[in-house]
């Protein structure tokens, strides 16, 4: 198992050169508002108990790329050199998707469909998707697939927010929405989280224009 002391260098500068490139993308798409989102890869070697992974520092314009923009942070949440980065305000919920999960990254970004369907559907405390091709990105090849992709409720207080994600967590829907704040998604690699997170915000303005119509 790699400790943090034993992690390559240049694991992590590659683990930064893809957030940063990431971190791009999305941010060109308009989904880091405000300073809002934060991302995360997850680096060397994992058990429940003990992994890093680099973490998009805390307050950052999501759209400008600096020298200060990722950090390491332990299974803890903790930065692992002494930067004096502040990692992101929203760490431990990144943390514990990981431990949950053993996935490779996560990505978490704030949009007006994210945050219209989660209200739309707070009182179910999910949202249903049914029989939309875009649920194949899930890798669920199913006729008529049905999915709900579940809702917490928004705490200031994110260790209250976080000690709630293990019950959250349903099989085969990588992602969490936090209730008019936005959605965590994640996958295997950079990769993946990239193409889930783009399936769940399809999936979001269609369900929303979808709702609008039949109201109509
Ligand atoms: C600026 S509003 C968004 C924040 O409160 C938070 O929800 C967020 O996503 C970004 O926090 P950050 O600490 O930069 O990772
Ligand atoms: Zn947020």
């Amino acid at each position: 198992m790699t400790n943090h002391s034993e992690l390559r260098l240049e694991d992590k500068m590659q683990a930064f050169a893809e957030l940063r490139e990431i971190k791009t993308t999305l941010a060109a798409k308009g989904w880091f508002p405000a300073t809002s989102g934060n991302l995360s890869i997850r680096v060397g070697g994992f058990t429940p108990e003990q992994f890093t992974f680099a973490i998009s520092a805390s307050g950052k314009d999501k759209s400008v790329n600096t020298p200060s923009d990722f950090l390491l942070v332990n299974e803890q949440g903790q930065p692992t050199d002494a930067t004096g980065l502040k990692p992101s305000a929203e760490t431990l919920i990144h943390k514990e998707i990981y431990r949950l999960t053993g996935c490779g990254a996560i990505l978490h970004v704030h949009t007006v469909f994210n945050n219209l369907v989660s209200e739309l559907f707070w009182e179910r405390k999910s949202i249903p998707v049914d029989g939309v091709e875009l649920i194949k990105a899930f890798n669920i090849w199913e006729e008529e697939a049905h999915i709900e992709i579940p809702i917490l409720p928004n705490y200031t207080d994110i260790p209250r927010i976080a000690e709630l994600v293990e019950n959250a967590i349903v099989p085969r829907v990588p992602g969490i929405m936090l209730r008019k704040h936005g959605i965590y998604a994640w996958g295997a690699n950079c990769f993946e989280a990239k193409r889930n997170l783009e399936a769940f915000e399809f999936l979001f303005e269609y369900v929303y224009r979808l709702q609008l119509l039949n109201k109509s």
